[in-house]
């Protein structure tokens, strides 16, 4: 569990994060949200104890970060600023984290498995692409098989395979019981991630919900439908057992569905062989929801087109 209170942090006369108050539990996956320069790895370094707060507290499992007496065991971290020796390879990186910790060449080799490092083990940290020192961040993070994983930014940069990847490692590592929060400022992304969200905007909470109360908030996720047969599929759709159902006629050929989910759309119409043309989950109206929600606490504004 990672317990904010009230963090404050002040550079010069600029607040950066105010009075910022948050809880992160165990087993799922938190999502940090915030538009650029939010403040998200400015807290982020105060959980890490990497930042004094100006005012305000943290604590990781119970105490402050600093004062775990083998922080790797307890908390492992990824941060934007990687420190990586160039001439160390991956696998020797790992070893001298290891060494600090007492954790066995078992392990090491155990993380660089996990990150699908293995093969590219002895291989320079100089030449690693931005994929692989992500991945080495992550198995360095993973390292002390900690409770608690923070990560800032992890996507950042990489292809889709590997958002792929860390989106199901993230997953994964929720569902053994660990407290994951995970920063980002894409929107998108988090609601493919994350469960819970805690969002902030120039350095105050904006909203600390799931995701899927954000989208209800939102108006709801819809479903758009392109079908030759709308009216026969508008008849036959299960709507009596889900009264928040809604079903809107966009065109000739085209529904927008809330309130039923493209799985249930797609079992009635292949249930009565009406074909479909498109079946397309939709989650604008998060993104938009994300965008009002942080409109007013931008940081840097493009021109209005
Ligand atoms: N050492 C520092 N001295 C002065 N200002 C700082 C310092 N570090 C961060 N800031 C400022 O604090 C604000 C928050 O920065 P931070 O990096 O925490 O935001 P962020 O939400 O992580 O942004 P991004 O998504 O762009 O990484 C920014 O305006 C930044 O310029």
């Amino acid at each position: 569990m990672i317990r904010a209170e009230e963090l404050t942090k002040r550079y010069g006369d600029r607040t950066v994060v105010q009075d910022l108050s948050f809880t992160v539990r165990p087993g799922t996956v938190t999502g940090f949200l915030g538009p650029n320069g939010a403040g998200k790895s400015t807290t982020l370094r105060m959980l890490l104890g990497l930042d004094a707060p100006t005012r305000g507290r943290s604590t990781v499992a119970g105490r402050a970060y600093a004062t775990h007496p083998a922080p790797l065991t307890q908390v492992g971290a990824l941060l934007e600023a990687r420190s990586l020796h160039p001439g160390r390879s991956a696998f020797h990186h790992l070893m001298a984290l290891a060494h600090t910790h007492g954790i066995p060449r078992a392990r090491v080799e155990h993380v660089l498995g996990l990150t699908g490092l293995t093969d590219v083990a002895g291989r320079r940290v100089k030449g690693f692409s931005l994929g692989m020192g992500q991945r080495l961040g992550i198995a360095a993070a993973l390292l002390g098989d900690p409770a608690t994983v923070v990560l800032d930014e992890p996507v950042n940069g990489l292809d889709p395979d590997g958002v792929l990847w860390i989106r199901t490692l993230l997953k994964s590592l929720a569902a053994e019981g660990r407290t994951v929060l995970v920063s980002s400022h894409l929107m998108s992304e988090m609601a493919l991630t994350a469960d819970h969200l805690i969002v902030i905007g120039k350095g105050r909470l904006l909203a600390d919900t799931t995701v899927s109360a954000l989208v209800r908030e939102a108006g709801g996720a819809s479903v758009r439908v392109v079908t030759p047969e709308a009216d026969r599929l508008r008849a036959l759709l299960p709507t009596a057992p889900h009264p928040d159902a809604q079903i809107t006629v966009e065109g000739p050929d085209t529904l927008r569905i809330t309130g039923l989910d493209a799985a249930a759309i797609g079992h009635t119409a292949a249930a009565h062989g009406v074909p479909l043309h498109e079946l397309t989950p939709q989650t604008a109206s998060l993104e938009q929801a994300f965008m009002d929600l942080t409109h007013d606490s931008l940081e840097y504004q493009g021109a209005a087109a």
